[in-house]
């Protein structure tokens, strides 16, 4: 059985981001990123300082803690990090479809893996200006194409300001067969401290706001539902 490198295990809670926006969903955090987001909100799962916390376990081992909190009702695991497309989820998402439950994952699209072929979901996310990261599109080009036979592919990106905005038409210009999701980007991303909901809307009433006035009809536009709910709590 592949090793798989946990931050944390959660739910059931309802995805709040994107296509899958409201779904049942447990998710698997993988710990380690080959990337360093300025405005990451899950550190924890990327900062080497937290390298102490995450969990080396074996695959059966988070198949058997993923059917004990579904209490073994069929839903949809979410593979989410860090990158998830650092390890080898072959086993997990084969031992979940024999049971019936369903496989999302969230990357960034720098890492290719043959098991992207066998989601139901691939959300590829790549990242704006404003995360101080530069995107590799012949990386994300090999995502696209090791995905082939996956459910659906979709395309989601965070927008902090005008700039992210025309990087973000600029990237769905370049993949206009790709469903593509909006969302604000959030700097409070404390755990700690209570998210401001007003702020929250306001930003996504900005976003929404730019779209219309620019009469792009292409994405859907929405909030991350779970910060809405329970701000940056982990394990939500
Ligand atoms: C924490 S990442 C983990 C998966 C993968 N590393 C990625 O970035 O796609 C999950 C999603 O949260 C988004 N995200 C991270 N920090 C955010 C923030 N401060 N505001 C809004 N979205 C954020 C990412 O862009 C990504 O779509
Ligand atoms: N409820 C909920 N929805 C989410 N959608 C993407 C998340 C993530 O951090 O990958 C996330 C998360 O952490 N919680
Ligand atoms: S790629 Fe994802 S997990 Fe990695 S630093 Fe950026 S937002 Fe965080
Ligand atoms: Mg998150």
């Amino acid at each position: 059985m592949s090793q798989l490198r946990i931050a944390e295990i959660f739910g059931p809670t309802i995805q709040g981001e994107g296509a899958l926006i409201g779904e049942p969903t447990v998710f698997v955090r993988t710990g380690g990123c080959d990337y360093r987001c300025t405005w990451c909100d899950s550190l924890h799962a990327v900062d080497t300082a937290y390298r102490q916390t995450w969990a080396v376990m074996p695959t059966d081992a988070v198949w058997q803690e993923v059917q004990r909190l579904s209490k073994g009702n069929p839903l949809t695991v979410s593979l989410s990090g860090g990158n998830p497309a650092i390890q080898d989820f072959t086993q997990l998402i084969a031992l979940g479809h024999a049971k019936g439950y369903r496989f999302a994952c969230e990357t960034q699209g720098s890492i290719a893996k043959p098991w992207f072929s066998v989601l139901d979901t691939l959300v590829l996310s790549p990242k704006p200006p404003s995360s101080g990261e530069t995107v590799d599109w012949t990386a994300f080009n090999a995502c696209l194409q090791a995905a082939t036979g996956a459910g659906k592919i979709v395309m989601k990106i965070v927008v902090f300001d005008d700039t992210d905005y025309a990087w973000a038409r600029a990237a769905a210009d370049k993949y206009p067969d790709l469903p593509l999701y909006l969302q604000p980007g959030n700097l409070e991303v404390d755990p700690e401290i209570a998210v401001d909901p007003q702020n929250l809307a306001d930003k996504l009433l900005w976003l929404v706001d730019k779209t219309i006035a620019d009469n792009w009809f292409v994405p859907r536009v929405l909030p991350q539902l779970h910060v809405l709910l329970w701000g940056n709590k982990r394990g939500v």
